[in-house]
């Protein structure tokens, strides 16, 4: 069946640049969004003759032929749960609704049981890029009902990003699984922001480096194995100059870091699936330590910070920050997949990492030249259980760990703060150990609780009288 039309519902940021870009490939676009005002901006720009305006459900829907497909782009919550509700009383069988917007993977798994129940199809999609790549091509992650689908796949495909031979768009799994690889993918952007975020730090205090030598390295990096869309925008953050002031922007925006809360879901998922993930975890902390400005402030009045030591060779030490920023980005992607492997497993989702590595490559925030390595070892490995033993990561960690280890050293002696670095290092010691002191531990819950042990030389549970 071939399919000339479609609606969008929500012409904020994400849903107007996709809409545009759906009609930009030829097809008849109805949008409608709650208030008319967004509706009436876009129609007012005059950009296609292809995007027809609605100002009610009814009229939207009525403009649509069967089977009608529905992409959602909006707050994700209760806002998606009341559109649906609204929805539902002019959809008939074999109608298509998809959530595009971040909709935390457990309210996908409930709406598509319950919207299936009715005849409706629903598609779960997680998309990224942002403005500009819902605009030129969005990197997207659809799950649910795989008939469903491949019904909108063909224009699906000609809306993605498209990098190489590769369209950045592949069925993930059925109910929330697409939802749930957003999440992760949002859970990778925290860190790798992160990480870079302290990367700026280290150079910025270390170093005393201003804001165009810090560019010019950033720029030098994106050059090589760090290049990503993240460290691309860094460049031009960092050189931006501020339109009132004059003064470089960076200065002048308060660091304070604010969140919608994906970065939180992936973390909150990690501890209830047992799962390790410090990582993303400490990304989210810091966002959370940023808030306490005020206290910060005061605090850096009373609280003495260690005398500061010198470095040796300037240009060595940025090299030894690049590498300590790639290990990191490693040891942090390791886990996230890892994430991903649990899962999968657990919601026999039947993942396939490589596609999703190269879903990542292009048009999402964390598109990156690491993950043709992440999907190269995937195609070598596909069933490893983390990243860090594909012979390629292992390689290059033992050579990069020295790095990261002097800059985790060097900094803390320094007094600067970097969370997510140290708990990278951490994460790669902890996986490489073979025997970790969960012993003491263990000895100590059965001391104190009586909740009893396992021997290294013998099977079964065993209690001690400790006293
Ligand atoms: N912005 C980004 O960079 C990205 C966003 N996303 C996700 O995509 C989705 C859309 O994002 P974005 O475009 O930024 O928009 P927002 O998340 O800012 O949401 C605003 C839109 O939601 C509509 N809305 C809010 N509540 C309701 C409701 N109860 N009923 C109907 N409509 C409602 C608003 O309508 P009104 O104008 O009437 O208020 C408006 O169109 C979100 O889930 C977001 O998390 C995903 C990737 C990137
Ligand atoms: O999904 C996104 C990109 O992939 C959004 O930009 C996301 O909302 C940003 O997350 P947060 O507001 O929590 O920093």
């Amino acid at each position: 069946m071939s399919i000339t039309k479609m609606g969008v519902i929500g012409m904020a940021t994400m849903g107007r640049n996709i809409a545009i870009n759906i009609a930009k490939k030829g097809y008849k676009v109805y949008i409608y969004n709650r208030s008319k005002e967004k509706t009436n901006k876009i129609i007012n720009q005059n950009l296609y003759k292809n995007i027809i305006p609605t100002y009610n459900l009814k009229e939207f829907i009525k403009s649509l032929s069967y089977p009608r497909i529905i992409l959602i782009m909006i707050k994700s919550g209760n806002a998606i749960d009341k559109i649906i509700y609204e929805l539902k009383n002019y959809l008939i069988i074999g109608d298509i609704i998809i959530d595009g917007g971040n909709t935390l993977y457990l309210d996908t798994i409930i709406r598509e049981k319950y919207i299936y129940k009715i005849g409706i199809n629903f598609i779960g999609a997680g998309i990224s890029g942002g403005e500009e790549g819902a605009l030129k091509g969005p990197s997207i992650m659809p799950g649910g009902n795989k008939i469903s689908y491949k019904l909108i796949s063909q224009l699906f495909k000609k809306v993605a990003a498209k990098i190489n031979k590769n369209t950045c768009i592949k069925y993930i799994g059925p109910n929330g699984s697409g939802h749930y690889v957003k999440m992760v993918h949002n859970g990778i952007e925290y860190g790798d922001m992160q990480i870079i975020a302290e990367s700026y730090l280290i150079l910025k205090n270390i170093l005393n480096l201003n804001n165009e030598e810090l560019a010019t390295i950033f720029k030098k990096w994106n050059k090589g194995d760090l290049n990503s869309y993240l460290i691309e925008i860094t460049y031009y953050i960092l050189r931006k100059r501020d339109e009132k002031t004059g003064k470089y922007l960076i200065d002048i925006i308060l660091d304070i870091a604010n969140q919608k809360g994906t970065g939180k879901w992936s973390s909150k998922n990690a501890l209830d699936l047992c799962i390790p993930l410090p990582l993303i975890t400490q990304s989210v902390f810091s966002r959370y330590f940023s808030y306490l400005k005020n206290e910060r402030v005061n605090a850096s009045k009373f609280l003495i910070a260690p005398p500061k030591k010198i470095i040796g060779n300037k240009i060595s030490f940025i090299e030894s920050v690049r590498r300590a920023l790639y290990m990191s980005k490693i040891t942090s992607y390791a886990q996230c997949f890892a994430q991903l492997k649990f899962a999968s497993n657990k919601y026999f989702w039947n993942m396939n990492y490589e596609e999703i590595s190269k879903i990542f490559s292009a048009g999402c925030i964390i598109s990156a030249k690491l993950l043709k390595k992440i999907s190269e070892a995937y195609n070598n490995m596909p069933n490893i259980n983390n990243l860090l033993m594909a012979p390629y990561f292992q390689k290059l960690t033992s050579k990069f760990q020295s790095a990261l280890r002097e800059i985790v050293a060097f900094s803390v002696i320094n007094g600067i703060p970097i969370p997510a670095f140290s708990s990278a290092i951490n994460y790669y010691d902890s996986y490489r150990s073979k025997f970790l002191p969960a012993n003491i531990i263990q000895a100590q819950r059965d001391y104190f609780g009586g909740h009893t042990y396992k021997r290294i030389d013998a099977i079964g549970n065993f209690h001690t009288n400790w006293v």
